[in-house]
């Protein structure tokens, strides 16, 4: 699973213009997480969510899931069910990848739905950075356009969250806020608020 992620990422610094060992040498020392889930069956399962709508606070999910089925995204304004397929992950994108592309990649929303008979189960490939790693997106000498000479702009760019380490993130997420759809926004509010009250 850690050597899918290092192409992942590399992929990904490559569609964004970075280096393309930029994001693999930024998680070589990371912690990533393996979790198994499993969702028993439910009568009432139009009542119920097995996970409800959230974004993943980590970087990416690498994510596999039973014949069962039960994933579901939001995309283009609509709940859509991931068939399942034996021989595919489902990568999502987390808030920390968001952060760390400046939010060119939009974390994805998505909740898991249960099965009225059928227990069923998810196996789940969390990426995360070290904890006190900084996150934030690389600087502009980092990001090599191929043929354009990079614009003014660009370089220039705005950031568009403060940096923060992935320690930061993990104890908001797990003692202050449960992970949802705006789990960044308030996150960072939380962030900037918690410095204020510090000596
Ligand atoms: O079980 C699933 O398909 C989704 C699980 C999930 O979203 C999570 O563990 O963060
Ligand atoms: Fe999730």
């Amino acid at each position: 699973m850690n050597n899918l992620s290092q192409v992942i990422l590399e992929l990904l610094a490559i569609s964004l213009g970075v280096d393309r060992l930029y994001y693999c040498k930024f998680f070589e020392d990371g912690r990533s997480v393996m979790r198994g889930n499993n969702y028993p069956p439910c009568r009432n399962a139009g009542l119920t969510f097995g996970t409800g709508p959230h974004s993943d606070p980590n970087s990416l999910t690498i994510l596999h899931q039973d014949q069962v089925g039960g994933l579901e995204i939001f995309s283009d304004n609509k709940w859509r069910a991931i068939k399942p397929r034996r021989d595919a992950f489902v990568v999502n994108i987390g808030d920390t990848f968001m952060a760390l592309s400046n939010g060119r990649y939009k974390s994805c929303l998505h909740r898991a739905v249960v099965n009225k008979e059928r227990v069923r189960r998810s196996i789940v490939f969390f990426v995360n950075p070290k904890d006190d790693k900084i996150v934030r997106p690389p600087p502009p000498q980092k990001r090599k356009d191929i043929n354009v000479i990079m614009k003014k702009e660009e370089e220039e760019e705005e950031r568009v969250y403060p940096d923060f380490t992935w320690l930061d993130l993990q104890e908001f997420t797990q003692n202050h806020y449960r992970a949802d759809t705006t789990t960044l926004q308030n996150f960072v509010h939380w962030l900037s608020s918690n410095k204020q009250t510090q000596p």
